[in-house]
């Protein structure tokens, strides 16, 4: 698969990890920086590059990292046929996918660890759209806020 993968600050060593760790599974991965530390930069700056490119569909997943992921998502979510969530347990990392066809996870480099953020990973690249017309009907409502 391609994933993208951006942090600010807060996440840039758990990028690092995360970016190892997703190419000995085999993916390949698009870094959309930060590249180095840099205290005084902002998420929006790395994000919404990567979410961009996500809604384009140039990247097949998207992994954004910031201090808490909370402002990873609220900026990714303002790109169109983005959707992501700050994910901090395995169940919805999954269900998240497979219910919402989430295709951007958000996490907190501040708050999980590698191992954790490792399992989340693999629920979120391991889980398929299922597509239900019950799910269709949600996400096509959710899709309309769009235009
Ligand atoms: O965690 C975040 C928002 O939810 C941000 O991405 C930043 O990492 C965080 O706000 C940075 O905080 P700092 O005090 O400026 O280091």
């Amino acid at each position: 698969m391609t994933i993208g993968i951006a942090t600010d600050h807060g996440g840039i060593e758990l990028k690092q990890q995360l970016q190892a760790y997703l190419e000995s599974q085999g993916h390949t991965v698009r870094d959309f920086g930060a590249f180095t530390y840099d205290a005084a930069d902002d998420f929006p700056d790395y994000v919404v590059p990567l979410a961009r490119a996500v809604g384009a569909g140039e990247v097949e997943r998207g992994v954004a990292v910031c201090g808490s992921g909370v402002g990873a998502s609220i900026a990714a979510n303002k790109i169109n046929n983005v959707r992501a969530c700050l994910i901090n347990e395995s169940y919805s990392a999954r269900q998240g996918v497979e219910h919402d066809d989430m295709n951007m996870i958000c996490l907190g480099g501040r708050v999980i660890g590698i191992e954790l953020a490792k399992e989340l990973l693999n629920h979120f690249l391991g889980a398929s759209y299922q597509n239900l017309p019950r799910q269709q009907r949600r996400m096509g409502k959710v899709a309309e806020l769009e235009k």
